[in-house]
């Protein structure tokens, strides 16, 4: 079955399509859930998690502000199901708009599991178990994702174990549950569960949580999370065991830790290598991403690649950006536009909120560029006392010389919501001085945070 254009992967590579590619015959290769990693097993269940967890740990600090409360219960399967009750439908809607919508009559969508077979040439393998379907498209996008990493470690064959794509649909809340890695999803998790009531260990072999973030927001990271959690640093697993009532985890030191649930939080891989990606002539990196240029084009001819098969952030914004970009780039061939990776935040939805844009202090140093840097803690701001927040803070990397700023990194309260004026100052080079006293800032509102830090900037 020959196409105009093949979309493999419908988490980004859904939002391609819209009435302008109408006149094309398009194949959309889905072998999952309609809506891929951020609709169904990521971003949107994650923080809706988080948001209920949050909330669940207000009694732990509100006391300290005169107000006694107390956590009566934590209704797992309310929870959960309120999630996926909002979730699944929207999923199957997708899917169902593809199929049987007039709008998508130029659209063939199919349930299955998709590999290159040649240039532009590939085979389904649908999921019915029906014969394979052969399919090729006068262009293909590689939107397929990733998924997570499950480490190879002694005796985890015969244990239960959960990844991110199945913790959130567990029957009932464990007593206890060991985590292993020390990244965003450890962090993300660790947080839910343990404000649910969960006992959580963490294993990780950094010394430090969220060791990619700047120095100084991953060791006060570490020390807050270590009044929350177990935390076995610096650690390896050595193997693990089924146990009457779930699993231990034995490590490098002699110590074990035991939990009813087993967490794998030990990264992702791009899904490159089960589409033989090598037999479309597309090539890849040590790490397995899809090599693309700026325009997202692959190495082969008319193959074209976004989100996280080909991106290390492994990220929902660039997904989308990158998504953005091809979808031009389809739609206008003599008019490409390249995609924009300046400045990529992230935050981690964990307790207290992390959010970061531009370079680390180490980064700086690391690259030999002039910067210098402030700081500016909640404690200082008036909403800040408001909170009675003792703990959080922003750091800014600006230049000396011009002002314009190199990086930013928040730890505590809305830090995802306040770093957005300064990723906004970054891609549109405002400097720090006009950012600071060029416009009002509303008082006595927690963006003083970083007017502030704006200010504390030692500039030439
Ligand atoms: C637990 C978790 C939390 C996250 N939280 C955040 C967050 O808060 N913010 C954020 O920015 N990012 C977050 N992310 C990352 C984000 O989910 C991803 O960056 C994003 O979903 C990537 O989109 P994509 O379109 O590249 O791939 P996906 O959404 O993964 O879509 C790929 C699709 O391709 C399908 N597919 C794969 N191989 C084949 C094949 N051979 N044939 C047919 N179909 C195939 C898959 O089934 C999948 O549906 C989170 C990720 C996880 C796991
Ligand atoms: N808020 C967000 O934006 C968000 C949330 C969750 C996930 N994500 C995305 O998903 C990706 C995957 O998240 P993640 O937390 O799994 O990855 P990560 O790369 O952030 O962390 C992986 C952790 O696992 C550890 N690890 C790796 N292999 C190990 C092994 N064999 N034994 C023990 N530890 C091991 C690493 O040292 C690290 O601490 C992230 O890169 C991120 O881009 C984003």
């Amino acid at each position: 079955m020959r196409f105009d254009l093949v979309i493999i992967g419908t988490g980004s590579g859904n939002s391609l399509l819209d009435p302008r590619f109408a006149g094309l015959k398009v194949a959309l290769v889905e072998r999952g859930v309609f809506g891929g990693t951020c609709l169904n097993v990521g971003c949107i269940p994650t923080k809706m998690f988080v948001h209920t967890a949050d909330i669940a740990l207000m009694p732990s600090s509100s006391s300290k502000l005169g107000v006694d409360e107390t956590l009566d219960a934590v209704h797992w399967p309310q929870i959960r199901d309120r999630v996926f009750g909002r979730i699944d439908p929207i999923a199957a809607g997708g899917r169902e708009y593809r199929t049987d919508h007039p709008d998508n009559a130029n659209v063939t969508v199919f349930a299955g599991e998709a590999r290159f077979t040649g240039d532009r040439t590939l085979e389904i393998t649908p999921n019915d178990g029906s014969d394979p379907v052969t399919i090729s498209g006068e262009r293909v996008v590689l939107a397929a994702g990733g998924r997570a990493v499950v480490p190879d470690i002694p005796g985890i064959d015969e244990v239960e174990y959960h990844t991110s794509d199945t913790v959130m649909r567990l029957e009932k809340l464990p007593a206890r549950m060991v985590v292993i890695g020390g990244g965003f999803i450890a962090a993300e998790f660790a947080h839910v569960f343990s404000a649910y009531g969960v006992e959580v260990t963490v294993v990780a072999r950094g010394g430090v949580l969220l060791r990619q973030e700047d120095r100084d927001i991953s060791e006060r990271f570490t020390e807050l999370a270590r009044q929350r959690w177990d935390l076995r640093l610096g650690r390896q697993v050595r193997r693990v065991a089924k146990t009457d009532t779930g699993v231990l985890v034995e490590l490098d030191d002699g110590t074990t830790a035991e939990g009813e649930v087993l967490l794998l939080a030990t990264g992702r891989t791009p899904n490159s290598d089960r589409l033989d990606v090598d037999r479309g002539g597309i090539e890849v990196t040590g790490s397995g991403h899809v090599v693309v240029d700026e325009y997202q084009r692959t190495t082969a001819e008319g193959v074209w690649a976004l989100g996280d098969i080909s991106s290390p952030w492994e990220l929902k914004h660039v997904a989308n950006h990158e998504a953005r970009v091809v979808q031009h780039n389809l739609l206008h061939p003599d008019d490409l536009v390249a995609a924009d990776h300046r400045f990529v935040p992230h935050a981690v939805f964990t307790a207290p909120q992390i959010a970061s844009v531009g370079l680390t202090e180490q980064q700086a140093l690391d690259r030999g560029v002039r910067y210098v840097t402030a700081t500016q803690d909640y404690a200082g701001i008036a909403y800040g006392w408001a909170m009675e927040n003792t703990t959080g803070f922003a750091k800014l990397l600006a230049d000396p010389a011009t002002g314009q700023l190199l990086g930013a990194h928040i730890l505590g309260p809305q830090a995802p919501t306040l770093i957005q004026p300064l990723i906004q100052a970054m891609s549109f080079g405002l400097d720090a001085r006009s950012m600071a006293r060029g416009q009002y800032w509303v008082h006595p509102a927690m963006p003083e945070l970083i007017e502030n830090a704006l200010l504390n900037l030692p500039l030439d």
